[in-house]
């Protein structure tokens, strides 16, 4: 047996100065800086500037940012501040389109307020404190039950392949996609883990290295296009890949690179499997084309990471931030409700209603 994996929580109130603590992940991993945010402007800003990045991360941090903004409104009614609260939520919600889980936390604290109906602005207020509160509590179970389903269908001493960053960082604890290897480093799995270093922005470098390599979990860093020769030199067993969006039909939208990573897997008969909160997944998104992908600015492949520019001046660039991966391509959906396979539009629906 390893040792209890100590892991780093990168969203949390500080309830007594109203302020939101978040892990700048924009800076790792050569510092570890905590922002104090204080505005909903400064959580639109840490949202869309990827400060605080991953789907489940990014909708608990949406949640909070809605209890910020409302509170600071002086609304002295339930309708009044339910006003300003759909300010909050509009403009929040205006920050990165593909994360589902922005929109859902945004509806959810909706429907807080409307179950609040008759109570006073400061009770409302509080409701809302609680309900992000609830948000980012059972995200951590959440990630947990992921965990043990995912860990059921890998074997001690499998090298694992993983695409960007969906680890403990990208939401409250655990992670999705990383959350059955940190319990798998709990119970002496001795997984190899192999992390794409995820161009542009280098979430797997960056992100998915630093916070393995923090818990004791053997990781190597390879660049995204390695990952065909590892598949071929038998080193991975299965990749395991967390996502931003999942529709009706498995198609799934994770960062960009996922669906070249599932299309070699395929090739190489080694199980993809997409580590998938509900939260994340879309019924009303009935395939893959419904899903809104954010292009992003050309600086970040063309001189983000250099002091020099990293290609000539003016070329025409294409950075779209998530690919969809079709879904024959995924073995299949770990959510925290069970393991969704194909057809998928019958067995994600079902999930929503299972109970463990
Ligand atoms: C558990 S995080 C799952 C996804 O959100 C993650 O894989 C991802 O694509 C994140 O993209 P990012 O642009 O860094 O927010």
């Amino acid at each position: 047996m390893g040792n209890p994996v100590e892991v780093i929580q990168s969203v949390k109130l500080d309830d007594e100065n109203s302020t939101l603590i978040l892990l700048d992940q924009t800076v790792l991993p050569n510092e570890t800086v905590f922002l104090e945010l204080k505005e909903m402007e400064d959580v639109w800003d840490a949202i869309y500037q990827l400060k605080v990045r991953g789907a489940p991360a990014i909708g608990i941090a949406a949640g909070y940012g809605v209890y910020l903004g409302t509170k600071k409104s002086t609304a002295d009614t339930y309708e009044e501040l339910y006003s300003d609260f759909l300010k909050v939520k509009e403009y929040l919600a205006s920050s990165r389109p593909t994360a589902v889980n922005l929109f859902w936390a945004l509806n959810r604290m909706d429907n807080r307020f409307k179950k609040e109906v008759g109570k006073s602005v400061p009770e409302v207020k509080a409701a809302l404190k609680e309900e992000a509160e609830l948000i980012r509590a059972e995200d951590e179970k959440i990630c947990e039950s992921i965990g043990q389903y995912a860990l059921s269908l890998l074997e001690p001493g499998w090298g694992i392949l993983t695409h960007c960053n969906a680890g403990t960082i990208a939401t409250a604890k655990y992670g999705t996609a990383l959350a059955p290897i940190y319990l798998g480093q709990e119970k002496g799995y001795d997984f190899k883990v192999y992390a794409d270093e995820t161009r542009p922005l280098l979430q797997g470098a960056r992100l998915t290295a630093w916070e393995l390599q923090q818990a004791g979990v053997d990781v190597t860093l390879i660049c995204d296009n390695m990952a065909s020769i590892v598949m071929k030199e038998g080193k991975i067993q299965a990749v395991l890949v967390g996502c931003d969006r999942v529709a009706e039909n498995g198609d799934t939208a994770n960062k960009i690179g996922t669906s070249g990573v599932a299309i070699l897997a395929k090739h190489y008969n080694i199980p993809f499997y997409v580590c998938a909160p509900l939260s994340t997944v879309d019924l009303e998104c009935k395939t893959g084309d419904d899903i809104h992908i954010e292009l992003r600015q050309s600086e970040e492949i063309t001189s983000k990471w250099y002091e020099k520019p990293m290609a000539p001046k003016e070329v025409k660039t294409y950075n779209p931030c998530f690919d969809v991966t079709d879904h024959s391509l995924i073995t299949g959906i770990i959510t925290e409700n069970g393991i969704a396979y194909a057809p998928f539009n019958e067995s994600l629906p079902k999930m929503f209603k299972s109970t463990k």
